[in-house]
């Protein structure tokens, strides 16, 4: 913008200037097209005693569906910010000493899904009462109607993982494999089908696919044998070693005892900015 500058030019004495008052300061130059980064307090909080998991163990492996379209819902869930795994202090430190055990047998774990906020609890509700949403049944339900997932304890609508304190993770063999993605509207495989034949997981066998709500995820479920059973077994006993307990309707969800916040629901997003 130019600026002109209008000196008086009239023949009388003028009276002595005035100091120029300061000038505005101009506005802060523009540094890039991206958006500034939102204020933290425009982000609700994560409250003392949550972590993100990385910051206690780097090596575990995340890969967080519920920020993806590879879930149940075919969408990624509100709430997921970012494929990040926040969890409890108590229960992070206790997947880091489960995994430095794992590391020593070659294997590493990766989570699926950690603190999840209750807002994607309160869409998996809503997403279940949609009869005209389907999409992803040949993948995650194939032998169910999705208004039997709560009733049979595949879903909860007060989850453990609102507490901060329930973990889905699977065991992968070391150097971790390339793992490939999910194309929204590829074909779907039932997770219960034989390891091969369903969506390909860098995790070992470990007899269903994650989320897959199905008699064969139960931990104990009969017909899952050999090496499959023997992959269950070691998660289950690396976990519950460091004091976890696993739920015996899916073979990837274990639990915290005695957790930090037994009666607390949280709905912080799964966002960096959380933590600042
Ligand atoms: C939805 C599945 N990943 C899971 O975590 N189920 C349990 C029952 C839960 O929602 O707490
Ligand atoms: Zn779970």
């Amino acid at each position: 913008m130019a600026f002109v500058l209008v000196t008086a030019a009239c023949g009388t004495a003028a009276p002595p200037p005035s100091p120029a008052p300061p000038a505005p300061a101009p506005p802060p130059a523009p540094s890039s097209s991206a958006p500034p980064p939102a204020p933290a307090t425009q982000v609700k909080q994560a409250p003392d005693g949550f972590v993100r998991l990385r910051d206690v163990d780097p090596s575990i492996v995340e890969e967080v569906r519920y920020a993806t379209p590879h879930n149940f819902t075919g969408d990624p869930v509100p709430g997921y910010d970012e494929p990040m795994c926040v969890l409890t202090r108590r229960l992070a430190e206790a997947l880091r000493e489960a995994q430095q055990g794992l590391v020593a047998q070659g294997y590493t774990l990766k989570v699926y899904d950690c603190y999840r906020p209750q807002q994607a609890d309160d869409r998996f509700v809503e997403w279940a009462k949609d009869v005209g949403d389907q999409r992803m049944k040949d993948e995650f339900y194939p032998g169910l109607d999705k208004s039997q997932l709560y009733s049979a304890g595949y879903i909860a609508e007060n989850s453990g993982h609102s507490r901060g304190s329930s973990v889905d993770l699977t065991l992968v063999r070391l150097p971790v494999p390339p793992q490939r993605a999910y194309v929204p509207g590829e074909p779907l495989a039932s997770c219960a089908a034989p390891v091969g034949q369903r969506f390909p997981d860098n995790g070992v066998d470990m007899g269903t696919g994650f989320d897959c709500f199905d008699d064969r995820a139960h931990t104990d479920d009969p017909r899952v044998t050999g090496e499959a059973r023997a992959n269950r077994e070691k998660l289950h006993d690396a976990l519950t070693a460091v004091g976890l307990k696993g739920y015996t309707g899916e073979w990837w969800h274990f639990n915290l005892p005695q957790e930090p916040f037994p009666d607390e629901y949280f709905d912080f997003p799964v966002n960096s900015a959380a933590f600042r």
